[in-house]
């Protein structure tokens, strides 16, 4: 392990030779990882398969309501995106993973940032340390944040930001379909009301893309810590590695997305501007022996200071479940839920207690609190 001093005095900053790695060690070391049984999301019983949605299915509105109420994350199918697209994406990221530290350190995420190269914001919240490499970018600004690790602007960096920009033109399409298919799903009428929608978040779009190298000893750590999305929603791409674990109650369990489709996952803010009938849910990635997995969350939701409340058709003839919000408040008070060990929604529900969001009345499930 090396830790360049003059590069950050946070341990979670601080960078970690992986392909040097022989063990793991106590500061990547998670306890309580495996406390719930862990079942097959791909070719399990009925009730732990995924959900997919088909956009091209005339009836994929009904489906989409269907997996939002009851998981919260389906796979998506009849994107349009390509494969040969989604695959020199992937090599494009493991090229940037395989900088040397030094050079990927230019552009490490700073105190309080919300992009940059490093850990994810949630990851200061715990006391041990993920099994991975992460990278927040956004669209609008990405030739000038890649710069920080190409300052020369050569073939590297062009190759990388032509493709994650081709990549974030082709997710606006599939980001436009989807936005349809959710509002006709709530019952909120109106082309308009969707473009608008659609206009806002495209320009809020931010890309986290995430490197778990291989492990030695992969059942002792983390490659991304268990979490909701809090935005409106996410798309996420993962390589044909699997390792993204979604949890279910009832009973409780760790159920494997089948690696190599798109995900999509309800975040926290859609919960609150449907009332809650949308959920969000939590999920976390494991590492491997093998092979080194990448994927890339592509985050939507409102501007920053945007107040997000419950849609009035959402909430119909009855009260609204959350007051409102916005996006910047609520990263803080989910920073409060993780230093108590409460839930984000609960602190922002108008009746605690009373749709919890995990539906047993137990605030955060076991290794988020421990
Ligand atoms: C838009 C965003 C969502 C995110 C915080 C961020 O500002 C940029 C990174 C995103 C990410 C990716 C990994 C998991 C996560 C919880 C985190 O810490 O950083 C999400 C954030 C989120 O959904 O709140
Ligand atoms: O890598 C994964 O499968 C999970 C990524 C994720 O949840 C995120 O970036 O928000
Ligand atoms: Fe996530």
């Amino acid at each position: 392990m090396s830790a360049p001093s003059q590069l950050s005095k946070d341990p979670h900053n601080n960078y970690f030779d992986f392909g040097a790695a022989r063990q793991v060690p106590e500061t990547h070391t998670w306890e309580g990882l495996y406390e719930h049984p862990l079942v097959d999301g791909g070719v399990g019983a009925a009730e732990d398969a995924v959900p997919v949605v088909d956009l091209r299915d005339p009836h994929a509105a009904e489906a989409v309501a269907r997996a939002s109420e009851q998981w919260g994350t389906f796979l998506l199918e009849g994107h349009g995106i390509p494969s040969e697209l989604l695959a020199r994406v992937e090599a494009r990221i493991v090229s940037v993973f395989a900088l040397p530290a030094s050079e990927k350190m230019r552009a490490a995420r700073q105190d309080g940032q919300s992009h940059g190269y490093g850990l994810p914001p949630i990851a200061s919240y715990f006391p041990k340390t993920t099994w991975s490499e992460g990278y927040t970018m956004s669209p609008a600004n990405l030739r000038a944040e890649l710069r920080k690790i190409w300052p020369d602007a050569g073939e590297d960096y062009r190759h990388f930001c032509d493709v994650m920009e081709e990549f974030h033109r082709q997710m606006l399409a599939v980001v436009d379909k989807l936005t349809v298919l959710f509002l006709a799903a709530l019952g909120v009428a109106g082309v308009e009301a969707g473009r608008k929608i659609v206009e806002t978040m495209s320009e809020t779009v931010t890309m986290h893309i995430n490197w778990y190298p291989k492990c030695p000893d992969p059942k002792r750590t983390l490659g991304l810590a268990t979490h909701t999305d809090s935005g409106f929603f996410t798309f996420l791409m993962q390589s044909h590695v699997s390792g993204l674990q979604l949890f279910r109650r009832e009973p409780d369990r760790w159920v494997g997305v089948p690696p190599g489709a798109l995900i999509v996952n309800i975040g926290d803010l859609f919960q609150i501007l449907t009332n809650g009938r949308f959920r969000s849910t939590y999920h976390r990635a494991i590492v491997n022996r093998d092979s080194t997995r990448v994927s890339v969350a592509y985050h939507l939701g409102p501007p920053a200071d945007a107040k997000v409340a419950p849609l009035r058709e959402a909430v119909g003839g009855g009260k609204p479940a959350y007051r409102t919000v916005t996006w910047r408040e609520y990263f803080l008070v989910r920073k409060e839920a993780f230093t108590t060990g409460g839930s984000a929604l609960q602190m922002v529900s108008l009746s605690p207690g009373d749709h919890d969001d995990d539906g047993d009345g137990a605030d955060q499930i076991s290794e988020i609190s421990s």
